[in-house]
């Protein structure tokens, strides 16, 4: 058995190599590495882009002062109305500057304003039809739509629902040409029936999706009839996204962003990448990303992690949501997470916080409007001598509206002093209204807001206004900047941007913004708004009581912190720097691509292999010669017993193989003895346990490779760790083997493991293993080099070979730490060799076999301990000599005699690999073996 990610073997340190795992992949040396120049981190091509950026934004800032045609000119009144974004010819002079990469390449962002095909379920305007071919277009209300009205440094294309049905085609084709003249071939409409919409989106995105995302679980009423419509909703859902996807495809042009957001659109990434992989393609999420144990309920709860995953760049208002998506990706999908973002067969999906903001000056200017003056005055002389408290949200249950009113009520049962001295005006925006979960909601809040009303009102005047309607974008800033207290109480929340445009309007009035700690805005503004816990109604009806005593300098501070934050943290930014980091994320792409071998060209090492008289097979075992193995069904904690077993199709090849007189097979595994006997014992090879400790050709002996002073006198005191460590890491295992220990966590809670393996190493390292000459390896281990050398050794003594090896071919799915394997028999090592894919040269096994050069390695070896521990490295010029120096024939001569096109290293199932070439699975192999065997 190899060793995996969620393992950590212990064994003694034969060669005095120190073996610990590189960071990351040093890149295919023999194909492509030669080539790259160093390239710079992620984080300095990010901050170069930040860089140009606040540089792009200085440019347009002045442009702005001068009275230009260039302006932005985007009102939400869609009557005057002609396009949202700058121009930004100033743009091209800078990105003449910034456009070429480290590489030299050209990178095509910003040569001009960079197309940005935004993909959303709801377009920012909502048609309404007024006869067969006439349209009046509405703003459509929400968060997302005011975030990316925000968005001007692109050009951008929305794509989009209308939020109607339009059957015919005379409809569609008016639609369509309205929203062309009115908003400037911005806005371009998907059309959906209505059964479409009725499943998709009033069913499986707001019935489903959304209150899963948003804690409130799956429908329960009526669990029969939920699960008969589940399966048409997944379906219709995936058909919406479909048409979606054939919009985008119709007007993507190459070069395009293509940025997909919402829970609506889980399953566009894949659609779009499938047609096209090289689309670049990011996806945000607006609301949360709940709990991986929450995601788990989900039926279709596979299928829409691997279709966001098909994207480039996934994002989410906060880290948590984040964190919540990579833990269910490594806790559902079974795939790795690492800090970067999500891993899979070698492509990674990059995974980031992008907290969302408002376009923060539209705001501000809007405040000087006279519409908005007029507004404010009108408001003023209505709630004259009376504080007043605001919330506006939509009628939706994740906003927590009956708990805030509720929490009212509550204050004005403990605080008779302010009963008719505050007003609590709640607009709530009818939204989803053919869900039947909001028509409860509907009927549950007008029923609470009557009784308290009843309760605390008077003839004149009542403690609660309620509206059901949305307010213009006039109306709402007045009501913004003239209000004393805004009171967000949502249960969950992707962001809230409401409470953005609060504090940004309240830079006179400096009023107070009591904010649900579950709301992502919590994140942000927490510094300054009083957080709440929107379920504890005394903890709200307190924190009312608090903030409209608070005293003017207080409320000066806490506002004085947020409003820095909202002028800073703008939904420009936000969308530049989400789709800069897409960007940067596709060149980082586009280099790991290029570490990829080519397909071994089975002809041309066939072809070589028949040719040669004295050929080394050198074959891996694990997914080498074994089926291959299956993490996608696989559930996580069912732990298979999983037994490597040669593959059935393999045997009548590989037995032709061995049986030829002009071939040596070599096994090379990290399996123990016992298995390899299995699967071997019958075939006529050489076969090398545990990582090469142990060599035996089958027709002899177990033997060891282990130096003879190796000192095993660790054993009993890190076993004892082991077995504590076992015992308290649930589904934890622990493998004792002849000459390592290994113990597993692979079954276990991933975090959990994790940080248990981190404890135990460090209680290793300061205890029981502190002085002995030890390798300790996490996660990686299957083949080293120093074995190799002294393996071959042994085969050229064994079979007394009178003439040099003309032909290797190494195949195997060796993990990156043991790729040195490729490059010890490599011929043509280029000159300069990266430090972390130089073989490591071993010593005191090569005692008996090496010449002068490694003798005086073996010198330098034994000068102290610490240098014991250390790695020797030789330059690619002198290794091969070595190798070929180092191990004689009998007569004398070298034991090699390779040319560059008679070796064939060759990584099996891995994306990237030092290797020369690659094969994609054990299925190739099975090809390539046989096609071998008829060439004998
Ligand atoms: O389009 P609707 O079904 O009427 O719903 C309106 C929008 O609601 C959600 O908004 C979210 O996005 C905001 C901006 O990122 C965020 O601040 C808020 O917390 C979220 O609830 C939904 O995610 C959008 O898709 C809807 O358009
Ligand atoms: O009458 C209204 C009420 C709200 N909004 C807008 O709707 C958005 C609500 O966004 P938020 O992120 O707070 O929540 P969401 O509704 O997206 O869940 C905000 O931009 C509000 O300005 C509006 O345009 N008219």
């Amino acid at each position: 058995m190899s060793i995996s990610s969620q393992e950590i073997c212990i064994l003694p340190n034969k060669n005095n190599l120190a073996l610990l795992q590189t960071n990351g992949m040093p890149g295919n040396l023999f194909n492509n590495c030669s080539n790259l120049p160093a390239t710079p981190t992620r984080l300095e091509r990010l901050l170069r882009e930040r860089e140009l950026r606040k540089y792009s934004k200085c440019l347009n800032d002045c442009e702005a002062e001068l009275p230009s045609s260039t302006q932005d000119c985007f009102s939400p009144d869609l009557e005057t109305s002609t396009c949202w974004f700058n121009d930004e010819e100033l743009l091209e002079t800078v990105s003449a500057s910034r456009s070429l990469n480290d590489d030299g390449e050209r990178l095509d962002f910003r040569t001009s304003k960079q197309r940005l095909l935004v993909v959303a379920n709801r377009l920012p305007v909502s048609a309404v039809r007024h006869g067969e071919d006439s349209w009046q277009l509405e703003m459509s209300v929400g968060g997302l739509v005011t975030a990316l009205l925000g968005v001007k440094e692109f050009d951008t294309r929305w794509i989009g629902w209308a939020g109607v049905n339009v059957p015919d085609e005379i409809g569609q084709k008016a639609l369509a040409k309205a929203l062309d003249e009115k908003l400037m071939q911005r806005c371009i409409p998907v059309f959906l029936d209505e059964e479409v919409v009725h499943q998709y989106y009033n069913g499986y995105c707001n019935n489903i999706l959304w209150p899963l995302f948003h804690y409130i679980g799956l429908p329960q009423e009526d669990r029969l009839a939920t699960t008969r419509s589940f399966q048409s909703q997944f379906d219709a859902y995936k058909k919406a996204n479909q048409l979606f996807a054939d919009v985008v495809n119709e007007h993507y042009e190459e070069g395009d962003v293509v940025w997909c957001h919402d829970y609506h659109l889980m399953f566009l990434p894949k659609c779009l990448k499938e047609r096209n992989s090289k689309m670049k393609v990011g996806w945000f999420l607006h609301t949360p990303f709940p709990s991986s144990e929450i995601h788990r309920m989900l039926p279709s709860r596979l299928e829409l992690l691997r279709s966001v995953l098909a994207a480039d760049l996934v994002g989410f208002h906060t880290y948590d949501y984040a964190r919540h998506f990579v833990s269910a990706c490594t806790r559902i999908l079974g795939l790795e997470g690492t800090p970067e973002g999500v891993e899979d067969q070698g492509k990674l999906t990059r995974i980031a916080a992008f907290p969302v903001g408002i376009d923060s000056e539209r705001f501000i200017k809007a405040l000087e409007l006279p519409e908005v003056q007029d507004h404010m005055k009108v408001l003023k002389q209505r709630f004259a001598g009376r504080k007043v408290m605001l919330g506006v949200d939509r009628l939706d249950m994740i906003k927590g509206i009956p708990q805030k009113i509720l929490a009212f009520e509550k204050f004005l049962e403990e605080n008779p002093n302010w009963r008719n001295k505050v007003v609590l005006l709640q607009i709530a925006v009818p939204t989803r209204t053919d869900v039947p979960e909001y028509q409860k909601l509907t009927s549950q809040v007008h029923e609470i807001v009557g009784r308290i009303n009843g309760r605390f009102g008077s003839l004149t005047a009542v403690p609660i206004h309620h509206l059901d309607r949305s307010l213009d974008f006039h109306e709402l800033c007045a009501l913004y900047a003239v209000t004393d207290v805004a009171l967000v109480t949502s249960l969950r929340d992707g962001m809230n941007l409401v409470s953005y445009e609060y504090v940004a309007c309240q830079e006179s009035k400096k009023g107070v913004l009591i904010l649900s700690e579950f709301a992502g805005a919590a994140q942000s503004l927490g510094a300054g708004a009083i957080l709440v816990n929107p379920w504890n109604v005394t903890e709200v009806a307190s924190s009312i009581g608090y903030a409209l005593n608070m005293p003017a300098d207080e409320r000066e501070k806490r506002h004085h912190h947020n409003f820095k934050h909202v002028i800073s943290h703008t939904a420009q930014e936000w969308a530049s720097t989400f789709v800069s980091e897409l960007n940067v994320t596709i060149v980082e792409a586009q280099l790991r691509t290029r570490q990829i071998p080519p397909p071994l060209p089975i002809e041309v090492a066939v072809d070589r292999y028949s040719c040669s008289n004295n050929c080394l097979l050198i074959l891996g075992f694990n997914a080498t010669l074994t089926e291959p193995v299956d993490t996608l069904g696989r559930k996580d904690s069912q732990i298979n017993e999983w037994q490597p077993k040669l593959r059935p199709d393999l045997r009548e090849p590989l037995r032709k193989l061995c049986d030829d007189p002009k071939t040596t097979v070599l096994v090379l595994s990290g399996s123990a003895r016992n298995v390899l006997d299995d699967n071997f014992s019958d075939y006529n090879l050489w076969l090398a346990a545990e990582n090469g400790m142990f060599l035996r050709v089958t027709t002899g002996d177990w033997m060891t490779t282990m130096p003879e002073n190796l000192s095993m006198e660790w054993v009993d005191s890190v076993k004892n760790v082991f077995e504590y460590f076992t015992d308290r890491t649930p589904r934890s295992q622990f493998e004792v083997r002849e000459t390592s220990l290994i113990w597993n966590y692979k079954y276990s809670d991933v975090e959990f493991g994790r940080l248990q393996a981190r404890d135990l190493l460090q209680h290793l390292w300061t205890g029981p293993i502190s002085n002995a000459s030890l390798d300790v390896v996490q996660g990686r281990r299957s083949v080293e080099s120093a074995a190799i050398d002294r393996i071959l050794g042994e085969i050229v003594h064994n079979k007394g070979m009178k003439e040099p090896i003309d032909y290797v071919l190494c195949i195997g799915h060796f993990l990156t730490k043991d790729e040195d394997i490729y490059t010890f028999f490599e011929p043509e090592l280029p000159s300069e060799v990266p430090a972390s894919v130089r073989p490591q040269v071993p010593t005191q096994v090569r005692t008996s076999i090496v010449g002068s050069r490694a003798a005086l390695l073996m010198k330098q070896n034994s000068t102290s301990a610490v240098e014991q521990n250390k790695s020797y490295a030789i330059d690619g010029d002198t290794l091969h000599s070595m190798v070929t120096d180092r191990i004689s024939l009998q007569e004398g001569s070298s034991v090699l005699d390779l040319q560059a096109n008679d070796y064939f290293s060759c990584s099996v199932a891995r994306k990237r690999s030092n290797s020369r070439y690659r094969l994609q699975s054990s299925d190739e192999v099975v090809t390539l073996l046989r096609e071998l065997a008829d060439h004998r």
